[in-house]
């Protein structure tokens, strides 16, 4: 465990996403902010920013950069295109916010960090330009590639809060983890695995000294935390910046993690596909972790296990509504009370004692709804998913089938998200993989011991709930709702931890069946039959 930072004021770690960033800066640098920092010491964590989606965000431009360095010197003209772009967007953002002020020391901060934002783009357009040349880019040369996408978000950031009175430092982490573990740490790729967790606890330590030399400034950190030895991207994955800001919070003992994001909090289900989807006040870090793993992409999956061993609460909160409520996620297995609102100044130790603001459920529930509820917490949607099943030829040993399927699976680095196995035949679930070689190769591997079929377009459907422990039915209920919806299932699965069933269906059955699940399992009524029956919103409970 990191020792924690000691202070006045209890410290409180905010991440804002990038589309968050993008749209909503004058916001997050004027109000919130300036807000939240007169009660709590704050550290802001900050992904790459996005000006509207994330699928054309810097980070995604940056991976395009990539992938035209590696093209070779064909490609040149457009990637110095490409940089030229994402200095501009920053330029531009930097300009309308502190480009008209009269004020000589905002003159100052924006000239400074204009300087520094053109000068980081120039570098990293002259590392592209070489690496185009060999047509290759290493896993740590890539790392230093996305890098530039935070560095650059919190050196915008930074300079509008201190035009604004705010005082704030960047604080640039891609070289936390040769810090942490010496020079050599790139050569020790096994040795950092055979860490696990406590690799994230030496970053965590490494971390809480750069917060430390901030002083009394607020420390602006890049999302990005350091060069991997296998790269950031292929060990955690897009959306790192989350298990970023959990290091953070774990870092100085933080009375409560925020992940600033454009929605309310977690739904009973994706608001974009399922309408009558409703706001949960409260979920368990179990059942957060399954709906992250299956689809739910609100935070990144690894976040939860580092602010559930350290016991800090979090809390998801929208920036297009920063006094809203939010979702919290408790890192028990079972919350006993809601906590207050961070702005109304509770502590972590306060949030699990105090009693539960009017409105709110004692169990995790319903935002604003007031019964306890003996149903499934939320269902959830993962796409992209094929299916393999592989039937055991007769002259191969059945002891050993299962065995060798893991086996290629693990050598063509391909996870399986679901399994269902019998004597002679297994079904496995997996995420498609980008490289479409990949699946080829592992069909081929297969079929050196078994028949293999392979059905691609399929989803995984996965209800979710913590109380479905202790529940008779739920499986019942969900394959009838499928059934009446006359929807195919594929395979069935129930996880370990019993508080998830999983089924594939044809990726275009996804959404009806996530509906249909949604009103007979979870009982939510349609908006058409809460409109029919007079049923009242959330809001009127
Ligand atoms: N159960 C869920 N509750 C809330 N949002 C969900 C859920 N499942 C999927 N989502 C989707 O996750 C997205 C996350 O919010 P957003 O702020 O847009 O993400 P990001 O910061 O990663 O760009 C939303 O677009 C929402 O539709
Ligand atoms: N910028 C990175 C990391 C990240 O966390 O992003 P976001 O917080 O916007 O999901 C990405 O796009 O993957």
């Amino acid at each position: 465990m990191v020792t924690a930072i000691a202070t006045s004021k209890p410290w409180l770690v905010q991440k804002y996403g990038g589309t968050s960033l993008g749209k909503l800066l004058d916001t997050i640098c004027s109000t919130i902010i300036p807000q939240y920092s007169r009660d709590h010491d704050l550290i802001v964590v900050c992904s790459a920013l996005s000006g509207t989606l994330k699928a054309s965000g810097t980070t995604s431009l940056l991976l395009k950069c990539i992938s035209l360095a590696e093209l070779g010197l064909d490609a040149q003209q457009q990637l110095i295109d490409l940089v030229d772009l994402i200095r501009d967007t920053h330029l531009s953002l930097l300009d309308t916010f502190l480009g008209s002020s009269k004020q000589a020391a905002s003159f100052q901060i924006y000239d400074e960090t204009k300087v520094g934002v053109v000068k980081e783009c120039e570098n990293l357009k002259r590392f592209l330009l070489a690496a185009q040349v060999v047509g290759e880019l290493s896993p740590r040369s890539k790392d230093r590639v996305i890098s530039l996408g935070e560095k650059l978000a919190c050196m915008i950031v930074a300079a509008c809060l201190n035009s604004m009175g705010t005082p704030a430092k960047a604080v640039f982490l891609d070289n936390v983890v040769a810090s942490a573990f010496g020079p050599s740490v790139h050569n020790q790729v096994a040795a950092l695995e055979r860490l696990g967790s406590k690799f994230y606890h030496v970053v965590a330590d490494e971390i809480a000294g750069r917060i430390r030399d901030c002083g009394r400034a607020i420390p602006i950190v890049t999302g990005f935390f350091g060069i991997m030895p296998d790269s950031l991207l292929q060990t955690v994955g897009r959306g790192y910046s989350d298990l970023c800001a959990a290091m953070c919070a774990v870092a100085v003992g933080a009375e409560e993690l925020q992940i600033w994001k454009e929605v309310d909090g977690i739904f009973t289900a994706d608001p974009r596909k399922v309408p009558s989807a409703r706001l949960l006040s409260t979920v368990t870090a179990e059942e957060a972790t399954e709906l992250t793993y299956y689809g739910s992409e609100v935070i990144h999956p690894l976040t939860m296990d580092q602010i559930r061993e350290a016991s800090i609460p979090l809390r998801l909160k929208n920036v297009f509504k920063p006094s809203g409520h939010g979702t919290i996620i408790y890192p028990t297995a079972s919350p006993s009370t809601p906590g207050t609102p961070v702005n109304g100044r509770p502590s972590a130790e306060r949030s699990r004692s105090s009693t539960p603001l009017p409105g709110f459920m004692l169990e995790n529930g319903y935002h604003g709804a007031k019964q306890e509820r003996r149903k499934p917490t939320a269902v959830t949607v993962k796409d992209d998913i094929i299916l393999i099943n592989v039937v055991c030829n007769r002259n191969t040993k059945s002891q050993g089938f299962l065995s060798q399927v893991f086996e290629r699976l693990e050598r063509n680095k391909i996870p399986a998200d679901l399994v269902a196995t019998s004597e002679r035949h297994v079904s496995l679930a997996v995420q498609s993989p980008g490289d479409s070689g990949a699946l080829l190769r592992l069909k081929e591997e297969f079929e050196s011991f078994g028949q293999v079929a392979i059905t691609q377009n399929m989803s995984i459907v996965t209800v979710v709930g913590h109380r479905m422990r202790n529940m008779v039915g739920v499986s019942s209920e969900t394959l009838s709702a499928l059934a009446s919806a006359h929807i195919n299932i594929y395979l069935i699965s129930q996880g370990a931890s019993e508080i998830n069933i999983s089924l594939v269906v044809n990726a275009n059955d996804a959404i009806a069946a996530m509906n249909a699940i949604h009103r007979d399992v979870l009982k939510i009524p349609t908006h058409r039959e809460q409109e029919d029956r007079f049923i009242p919103g959330p809001w009127l409970y």
